[in-house]
Formats: C-alpha cells, sequence, structure tokens
C-alpha cells in the first residue's frame, strides 16, 4: 500500500502482502488529507477521504479495525460490521441548503443500524465545509446542518428509544459534508453532560433554529473485556451556552482543557453512574484532534497542549473552521480505561490507530 499516495488523495492500489491494510479486519478508514472523495469500499473496506489538510501537510489516515468485518452499500451509506460494532460513513450531497438531506441521509443511517442490529449510537463526527458561511437562505450552514440532524433524531425517535452521542462538528478544508459513526450491539453505553456546560441539545434559539444533537462524551463499557472506552465531545471554550473568551485564544485552550478535565473527573463519573480504579485526567486522553481556526495559531496551541496531555498521546493538529465564529480552538479525545482492579483486560474495546505520513515513507 502506497500510504503517501494513499494520504495525498490518491485511490489506494493493492496492497503488499507484509502491510495488510484494508483487509477484513478493518471497519473503516478516514483519511485526514487535501482531497475530499465520497466514502466508497476500497479493498473491502469503507474508506472516506475528508479534505482537513493542505498539500504541503503530512496528513494522517484513521483505521477502525475490530473483528472479522463485512462491509457493503446502501444508497449513500458505506459501511462493515463484526458482530460487535459498525461504522458507517456518508457523503450529504451537495445543495444550496443542507436540512433535508441531511435529515434523510440520518434517517438512512439510524434506519441501517437498527436493521443490522447495532442500535447503540455511541460516536459521530460530522465534517461541514463552510461551516459558518450562509446557506442560500442566510441562514449559516452549521444551523442548517443541526436543523436536519435534530428533525432526524426527533423523527426516529418517535420510533425508537435513540439518545444523543458524543460527536463532533466541525469544518473541513473543502468538499462536501460527510459523517460517520460507530455503533455497538452489545457495549454498556452511558451518555454523559459536563456539569460546566448546558447539554447542546438545550442550547437556546439564538444559536439556531434546532439545538445540535449530541452528549459531552459516550462512555461504552465492556465488562467481560475488562475495559471502558471513554469518547469525548468536540470541547471548546464555552459556559453554560455561551462562549467565553471570544478573543483569547490561550484563554480559550485553558477553558477547553478545564471543560475536559471535569467531564472526566470523578465526581462527574459518579454522578453518570462509572466507576473507574482510578481518578481520570488530561493525561489519560488519547487519539486527541485538536481543530485551531486561524493556522497561525497552531504553534501556540501545540505547546499548551504538550503541557497538558502525556507526553505518549496521540495528538493531530487540523486548521479547520469551528461552529461558532468565535471559538478558535476545540480539542476531542479517547480515554481507554482497565476496569479491573489488578489492571488486567481482555482486550482495549474500539481504538483507531493513526498512520502518518512518516510512518508510511517506507512502504
Ligand atoms: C464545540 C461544541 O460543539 C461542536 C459541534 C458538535 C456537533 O454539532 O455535533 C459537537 C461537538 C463540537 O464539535 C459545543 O457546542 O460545545
Amino acid at each position: 500500500m502506497d500510504y503517501a499516495n494513499l494520504i495525498s488523495g490518491g485511490h489506494p492500489q493493492a496492497l503488499p502482502e507484509d502491510r495488510p491494510l484494508m483487509n477484513s479486519r478493518v471497519l473503516g478508514m478516514v483519511n485526514f488529507g487535501p482531497v475530499f472523495r465520497k466514502p466508497v469500499l476500497e479493498e473491502g473496506s469503507p474508506f472516506l477521504s475528508l479534505r482537513m489538510t493542505s498539500a504541503d501537510e503530512k496528513g494522517f489516515v484513521e483505521q477502525w479495525t475490530a473483528g472479522p468485518a463485512q462491509a457493503s452499500v446502501s444508497g449513500n451509506l458505506v459501511y462493515a460490521h463484526d458482530g460487535e460494532y459498525l461504522f458507517c460513513a456518508a457523503e450529504i450531497p451537495a445543495s444550496e441548503r443542507c436540512r433535508n438531506l441531511t435529515r434523510k441521509t440520518y434517517l438512512a443511517a439510524f434506519e441501517l443500524m437498527d436493521e443490522l442490529g447495532y442500535p447503540r449510537l455511541f460516536r459521530m463526527w460530522n465534517y461541514i465545509p463552510r461551516i459558518n458561511e450562509d446557506n442560500a437562505d442566510g441562514l449559516e450552514i452549521y444551523r442548517d446542518f443541526c436543523a436536519g440532524r435534530s428533525e432526524a433524531f426527533e423523527l426516529y425517535g418517535r420510533r425508537r428509544h435513540l439518545p444523543m452521542p458524543a460527536a463532533t462538528g466541525i469544518g473541513a478544508q473543502g468538499g462536501n459534508i460527510a459523517f460517520f459513526f460507530l455503533s455497538c450491539r452489545s457495549g454498556r453505553v452511558t451518555f454523559l453532560e459536563n456539569p460546566r456546560q448546558m447539554p447542546a441539545y438545550t442550547y437556546p434559539r439564538q444559536y439556531g433554529p434546532r439545538s445540535p444533537s449530541f452528549a459531552r462524551a459516550t462512555c461504552v463499557q465492556h465488562d467481560a473485556l475488562g475495559v471502558l472506552n471513554l469518547y469525548i465531545s468536540g470541547t471548546a471554550s464555552i459556559i453554560g451556552h455561551e462562549t467565553v473568551h471570544r478573543s483569547d485564544l490561550m484563554r480559550q485552550c485553558d477553558v477547553t482543557l478545564e471543560n475536559i478535565s471535569l467531564l472526566i473527573g470523578r465526581d462527574n463519573l459518579i454522578r453518570h453512574g462509572i466507576e473507574t480504579p482510578a481518578d481520570l485526567t488530561l493525561r489519560d486522553v488519547d487519539f486527541i484532534k485538536v481543530y485551531v481556526r486561524h493556522a497561525e495559531d497552531i504553534p501556540a496551541v501545540r505547546r499548551r497542549c504538550r503541557e497538558a496531555f502525556a507526553p505518549h498521546a496521540n495528538i493531530q493538529f487540523l486548521n479547520v473552521d469551528i461552529c461558532r465564529s468565535d471559538l478558535l480552538v476545540e480539542i476531542e479525545g479517547i480515554i481507554t480505561v482497565p476496569l479491573r482492579a489488578d489492571g488486567t483486560q481482555d482486550g482495549a474495546g474500539l481504538n483507531p490507530r493513526w498512520l502518518v505520513h512518516e510512518e508510511t515513507s517506507d512502504q
């Protein structure tokens, strides 16, 4: 596999025997690179390419692997499942306003989850080019998107209980709106809120005709494996429902990091009925994506994040717009926690692998 070609937006070619990338254990792959391509099946696995970097940046491929998976396509949904987890990616075709197509595509995704038997939706990622620009009606595209998504949750929720999962709703450097999500069949799923922030789905109408549909985090517990995965939503400098420190990058970083610390802290976990052998802190967060509005702010944000997170944490910095035009930075991550007192675990639950450019140059 020519990873460099893959990351730079080329089509995957035949795999070398020693480096099975798109094999049957791959639930899905998401390329964070310079070219948008709608999700397709490549070498038997779902593959979505997001335009998230400039041509001269390294980029990376996020690979979700689990058990032997079956992959297929249904309309504009491309998916794979392994008996416990479902990965599904979709493009929302370009239009002058996205509410209706967002609602339609989201509803199709919920139906698929149900039909395949993976009803426990636990993490969604939404990539929205021109997120702060206006649609044909003068409504911000993010708000238009939120309206369609909210309608899908409401309509589907009349038939099936479907709590809102952890999510990210962030800009992209081009292409069309695309989302991918993870759901599971038997993991014990808990949805967390942050006492310092109003639940997003209760935001007042000043932020749009319908509020964003997501929780602050989702916890998936696999008691048989002795492990818990905590998926942290994109988090920003919002207290209550208001953006704070509108023009102060470093204060926005601090509030964002404080929000995550509070969210994963012992008091909040216990409030949601979750017990872990040790207190969780920022040092436990991994697979951290840091979204930064202005490219020139990345070095300062990088320094601050390197202070806050563990040295071994996987961190990627992406220069994209953020869901509110007064937000300068946003952070998401994942924590994997052994549940047994002796620290043993019979599996890691579901984490991604990041194949970054340096790792691929010797392919
Ligand atoms: C930063 C916030 O929201 C962002 C938008 C989200 C969405 O619309 O799915 C989810 C998390 C963040 O990426 C927030 O409202 O606190």
